[in-house]
């Protein structure tokens, strides 16, 4: 997405009323991923429907197509990869642009750091600001050489260049930070590396690159000592089959009408089709302590993941301290969490949370500021955020400078939840990178509201 201060899309999130009705949010932003990746890695063709078309699944895409695979969009939602088999990527032909998108880079620097290519890396201002020495360490040790290229500003930031190792070395990679993306970058290394991979994660983190992966064929193993430490195998040199994938709903997505419904009085929304996989459902867990009403219907099982529909009401919050045990699997939610703390009757605290100082922005920092700039009482700590709630009245809103948004989706979709929530609305700077992940949210909340 371009930087360009002049094409910016402001918009003003005003109250309008109660939410009611039925939406179904896209498809899973992780999922999504891993089903073109995969499908690309398959010999055959991979049919999957209700893929986010957002523009962080369409970098992957991209990427894919650029390496060999063909992908193509078939229908609404509905996409066709038919694969090139592991070991056979091609070399790409120009830089690969990753966009906005974190997931995109660090597994797809993964899938290329044990292929025999040469790849570049380049993305926004947002994405070349975030680590990539977090992966660059295990792929480095697995033989990939990675160069920075010219205008790296040092650290292992991007634009990068990746140079594949063939054959790579297998290794046993302790994660030092609790990182899916890590993980699922070292386990999609091993796909094409001989013997065993082996990652060992003390924290647990999402776990669909260990289900899609044992889903599409691979020799995937995980022991969980009595520590709670997950210790996964992969077998590399693996063929993997093509597989038919139905994506369910992005719980980080539903978050913000979940959060949309508890606080503004008389909402009521069916929210259908929601991912509750437990190691994405903490934002759940929190709201029901905080008081919330949240129903789960219907619970079944959908390409390999729990789903159910969420029946949400609105209702009165109280703050809560929450456990950092539960940070990663809700760590996308914290910024919708803070606009619900922010309502809630009493404080929040939160800690355990430096991981969201290097996402698509400082989202401990940029969250502070903008609900201070809608009258919410918070304070920033070095790891989380304490909110002393309104109790229930709205937000006062109303501010004239606009919140600054930074290329975050989640800040521009977690203040225009706080905007509705206001007397007086809340303005926010640029609302285009809600595409990277949601590009139906603003016609969905229009279509809830008022
Ligand atoms: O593996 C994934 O699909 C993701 C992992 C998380 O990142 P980290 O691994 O950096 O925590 C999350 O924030 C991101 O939105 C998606
Ligand atoms: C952190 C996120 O995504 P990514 O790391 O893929 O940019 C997100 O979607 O909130």
């Amino acid at each position: 997405m371009s930087h360009d201060t002049s094409a910016m899309r402001p918009r003003r999130f005003l109250p309008n009323g109660p939410l009611r009705g039925r939406i179904r949010v896209p498809g899973d932003k992780s999922i999504s991923h891993r089903s073109i990746m995969l499908g690309a890695l398959a010999v055959g063709e991979t049919k999957v429907t209700g893929l986010l078309e957002g523009e962080d699944v369409l970098a992957t895409a991209a990427a894919m197509r650029a390496m060999g695979a063909t992908v193509e969009r078939t229908g609404e939602g509905a996409w066709s990869v038919h694969g090139v088999g592991v070991g056979a990527l091609l070399q790409p032909q120009a830089p690969l642009d990753m966009g906005n998108s974190g997931t995109s880079t660090r597994l797809l620097m993964g899938l290329v750091a044990s292929h025999p290519i040469t790849a570049t890396f380049v993305g926004d201002a947002s994405l070349s600001k975030r680590p990539m020495g977090r992966v660059i360490t295990p792929l480095s040790q697995m033989g990939a050489r990675i160069e920075a290229s010219v205008s790296d500003q040092g650290g292992g930031r991007l634009p990068l260049i990746l140079k594949g190792a063939f054959p790579a070395v297998p290794i046993a990679y302790r994660l030092p930070v609790a990182s899916a993306q890590v993980k699922s970058a070292v386990l999609l290394a091993g796909l094409n590396t001989p013997g065993i991979t082996t990652v060992i994660e003390p924290v647990p983190t999402r776990d669909h690159s260990e289900r899609m992966l044992k889903g599409f064929g691979a020799e995937l193993d995980v022991e969980t000592d009595q520590d709670g430490t997950r210790i996964i195998t992969i077998r590399g040199e693996a063929e993997l089959k093509p597989q038919t994938i139905d994506v369910p709903g992005d719980p980080s997505s539903a978050a913000f009408f979940i959060v949309a419904a508890l606080v503004v009085e008389g909402s009521e929304v069916l929210i259908e089709n929601v991912g509750m996989n437990a190691t994405r459902a903490g934002i759940v867990t929190v709201l029901r302590q905080m008081g919330g009403h949240i129903e789960e219907l219907n619970p079944r099982e959908v390409g390999g993941e729990p789903v159910a529909d969420l029946l949400v009401k609105h209702s009165p919050l109280t703050g809560v301290t929450v456990d950092p045990a539960i940070v990663p699997s809700m760590v996308d939610e914290f910024p919708v969490l803070f606009v619900a703390a922010a309502l809630a009757e009493g404080r929040t605290v939160t800690t355990g949370l430096e991981e969201l100082r290097v996402k698509e922005s400082d989202r401990l920092a940029v969250m502070a500021q903008a609900l201070t700039l809608a009258g919410a009482r918070v304070e920033e700590t070095e790891d989380g955020l304490i909110i002393d709630g309104t109790g229930g009245a709205p937000l006062a809103g109303g501010a004239e400078q606009p919140v600054a948004t930074h290329l975050d989706h989640r800040i521009a979709m977690a203040m225009a939840v706080a905007g509705i929530a206001s007397c007086n609305g809340v303005e926010v700077d640029d609302t285009r990178p809600i595409a990277t992940s949601f590009p139906t949210f603003e016609a969905m909340l229009d279509g809830l509201c008022g």
